[in-house]
């Protein structure tokens, strides 16, 4: 009977997908209306060959709507089939049918990456409820550094009380750190363990014992140098008992495994597609599990059931044979009720909902459980394919070859010890010579080609014909650290967007490498990332071009009197309600929308712009690839501004420049604009052309504040002020010059 409910179920989100299909009709044929009223425009200036009318800024401006639309078009296909999943993890199997996991967590760097919160997400992991013999936790440490060397030991000897105490109270919140933060009573499962005195004084004993942990690292990180090397042996380690000078015990752990690869400054790394490629053959040889779930280092399990929720797809047969993986969406623990600097990322996930109902949620990089078969790509070697040609593929290793097949069974951990030969194997698989001239981060494994390595193997995984599922349950299944400061925004933004752009402009583009291998809604949801980098240009032309012809009384737009004039005004409300009805989907707030205008405004004219140029440096040669993790460190200074809703604008003057410099200008067409429209009454054909330097002048405010108001020492520099004004004045005369003749 049991056997017969479903482990998971899925629902169309039927008044979401009307609303999308409807806005799709009405807007895109108000596109069509747009474009046929800017064609015949063009055509007709041209074939009258009117001396009168300025044809560039005319083209210009056209060009710009017809990114837009394009960007558009292809970013409907998150909207035509919006499904939202359930599952039903009390259904599964008893424990000793669950397969295996093994976790994958990277970290880079002990300064930006604190090793507190770094061991907080190794422990969570950990603690998981799942069999403790079917859990293995990997720690790749590509900074390779004895901070996080010695930090690891400390967060096992906390993990062998931390462990059997979450176990024995069946705690929620399994990240340490947050346990201790939260309230009690959210924490209260209602039966009665909660208020026991036993319960309260061993409480009181595991907050100690993580306050003894804390003084260990911080004791770690005195004696010892933060230092890390691109240059030196790879050190592959299995944490316990004994090296962490414990007496053994009863206790039931998982296994746990600091990896450092091998670096060597000759030889590239590949990030952090680099490092888990090495976590999936050194897990091969020690626990090769089946699944793997891949976590940043600065995501924690939130919820201890996740493994047990992604099961119920993977063991649902229905499902299964084409299931690649499942992805959970990011959120964050650490962003504030304003969320002033959009770094929750609310306008991704909906659009996750979308791609689900075309064959599967994009990877993203975290909070993932993943085949390992799907990552090889071994679905359809056949059984007698000889070793030669394995060896192309997969390197050298006989022994992790022969990990491949389904009933090997790893032999070279055994009674806490590798075995000699076997760790001289490992090593070898961990070191920085061992995927060249295979098909590592070609067709196997995480894929090297693009520092948004998460998209790009999603990408490939999708062409390969796997699907992967959405899962967004009520109590997020992980929590992560999201970027609440402009310039860290800027660095991680301009890193995602020069990943995109290395995959919109190869010949992996998916709307040319896509509609051959996956449909075309799929390759489209592709597309839209890739291409949304873009946006840049549309933007600049928008914030400069019209406001330069208001100036020199030049009309772009359908005067007021002009039926056309309604398609664009329809065409903007169309767009802003769109926006205003999904933030309201997700429950959130008309500041929701205000605050996501004004970021995708702000990321346009500086990440995505940036993100492109280096892209482009980088395809001809002139750059080279970098993955610059973000800062995870907390400055209570920026933390203070932050929570109080106040945009901090001490950040790179490459930032603010353009920003400040496109905010002055608009400024300027916006005074003289008004003026005009009252002194040479030029308020019909004129008036798209004041509304459109208004909108950005308003959504924009804090700019306006932060160079002209503010006082406090987050404002925005009079130094870079004071450029931007001379930047606004260059645009000013030599824009005019272009542009008139
Ligand atoms: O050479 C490197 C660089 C980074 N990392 C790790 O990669 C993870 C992500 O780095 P982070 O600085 O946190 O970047 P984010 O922008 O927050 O990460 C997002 O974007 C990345 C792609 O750019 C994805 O890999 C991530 O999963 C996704 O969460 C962290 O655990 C790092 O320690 C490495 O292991 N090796
Ligand atoms: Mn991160």
């Amino acid at each position: 009977m049991e056997n017969s409910l479903p482990l998971n179920l899925y629902r169309v989100k039927k008044t979401n997908l009307i609303i999308n299909r409807l806005h799709i009709f009405t807007h895109g044929f108000a596109l069509l209306a747009l474009i046929y009223y800017r064609t015949t425009f063009l055509f007709q200036t041209f074939k009258i060959g009117d001396k009168n009318t300025p044809f560039l800024p005319h083209v210009l401006v056209f060009f710009s709507e017809l990114i837009l639309s394009f960007i558009w078009l292809l970013s409907q296909a998150f909207q035509w089939n919006p499904i939202s999943r359930k599952v039903f993890p009390e259904r599964l199997p008893g424990n000793d049918k669950l397969p295996s996991i093994d976790v994958f967590i990277c970290t880079t760097n002990p300064i930006k990456e604190p090793s507190v919160d770094v061991m907080n997400t190794v422990i969570s992991a950990m603690a998981m409820e799942y069999p403790a013999d079917k859990l293995h936790v990997y720690l790749s440490d590509d900074g390779g550094s004895s901070v996080t060397f010695q930090a690891v030991k400390e967060a096992w000897k906390f993990s062998k009380w931390w462990i059997p105490f979450c176990r024995k109270y069946e705690v929620k919140a399994r990240c340490p750190a947050a346990y201790f933060l939260a309230d009690e009573s959210e924490e209260g499962n209602g039966n009665g363990k909660f208020s026991s005195i036993e319960f309260i004084a061993e409480k009181k004993k595991i907050e100690e014992k993580y306050e003894e942990f804390k003084r260990g690292i911080s004791k770690v990180i005195e004696n010892t140098s933060s230092y890390t090397s691109r240059d030196h042996d790879p050190v592959i380690q299995v944490i316990n008992d004994a090296n962490c000078g414990l007496d053994s015990d009863e206790t039931e752990m998982p296994l746990l495994v600091y990896v450092a690869r091998e670096k060597r400054p000759s030889h590239p790394h590949h990030f952090k597609a680099g490092a888990l490629n090495v976590l999936l053959r050194v897990s091969g040889l020690v626990s090769n599990s089946p699944y793997i779930l891949v976590l940043d280092c600065d995501m924690y399990c939130n919820d201890p059931t996740s493994a047990r929720q992604a099961m119920c797809f993977f063991l649902d047969s229905q499902v299964s044979p084409k299931l690649g993986f499942v992805q959970f969406p990011q959120r964050f623990h650490n962003i504030s009720e304003s969320d002033i600097y959009d770094g929750r990322l609310r306008f991704v996930w909906p659009k996750w909902e979308g791609a689900d109902g075309v064959r599967g949620p994009l990877l993203s990089g975290t909070g993932f459980y993943i085949k390992r078969e799907a990552l090889y790509g071994t679905s359809n070697i056949q059984e007698d394919v000889d070793l030669v040609q394995l060896q192309k593929s997969f390197g050298p290793s006989n022994e992790f070859i022969k990990s491949l097949q389904r009933i090997y069974k790893p032999n070279a951990f055994k009674d806490g010890e590798f075995s000699g030969v076997l760790l001289k194997e490992i090593k070898f698989l961990a070191s920085c010579t061992c995927d060249n001239l295979t098909k590592w981060g070609k067709e196997v494994g995480f894929r090297y080609f693009s520092v948004v390595e998460d998209y790009f193997t999603g990408f490939h995984l999708h062409c390969d014909g796997w699907i992967s599922v959405y899962l967004d349950p009520a109590r997020p299944c992980f929590l992560g650290a999201g970027t609440t400061n402009l310039n860290e925004i800027f660095v991680q933004q301009t890193r995602w967007m020069v990943g995109l752009v290395e995959v919109a402009v190869s010949r992996f583009s998916p709307l040319i490498y896509g509609p051959q291998r996956m449909s075309i809604l799929q390759s489209m949801c592709y597309a839209e990332l890739a291409y949304d980098p873009f946006f840049f240009l549309p933007l600049y032309c928008l914030a400069i071009i019209p406001q330069l012809c208001l100036l020199h009384g030049i009309s772009l737009y359908p005067e007021v009197s002009n039926p056309f004039f309604i398609v664009f005004s329809f065409l903007f409300l169309s767009s802003q309600l769109k926006h205003i009805q999904e933030v309201f989907s997700t429950g959130d707030s008309i500041q929701t929308w205000a605050i996501e205008q004004r970021l995708w405004m702000l990321r346009s004219f500086t990440s995505y712009m940036y993100g492109t140029l280096n892209a482009i440096l980088e395809r001809i040669g002139l750059r080279e690839a970098s993955f610059l993790p973000t800062n995870k460190a907390v400055n209570d200074e920026q933390s203070k501004l932050y929570r109080m809703g106040i945009y901090d604008f001490q950040a790179s003057v490459l930032l603010l420049a353009p920003l400040c410099t496109l905010y002055i200008l608009n400024l300027v067409a916006f005074i003289v604009g008004v003026a005009k429209i009252f002194h040479i009454q030029q308020a019909n054909e004129m008036f798209i052309q004041v509304f459109i330097p208004l909108f950005g002048l308003i959504i924009n405010y804090p700019l306006f504040e932060g160079m002209f108001l503010r006082k406090d020492d987050g404002r925005i520099a009079p130094s870079v002020a004071l450029l931007s004004a001379a930047l606004c004045i260059i645009i000013l005369s030599f824009g005019s010059l272009v542009l008139v003749y």
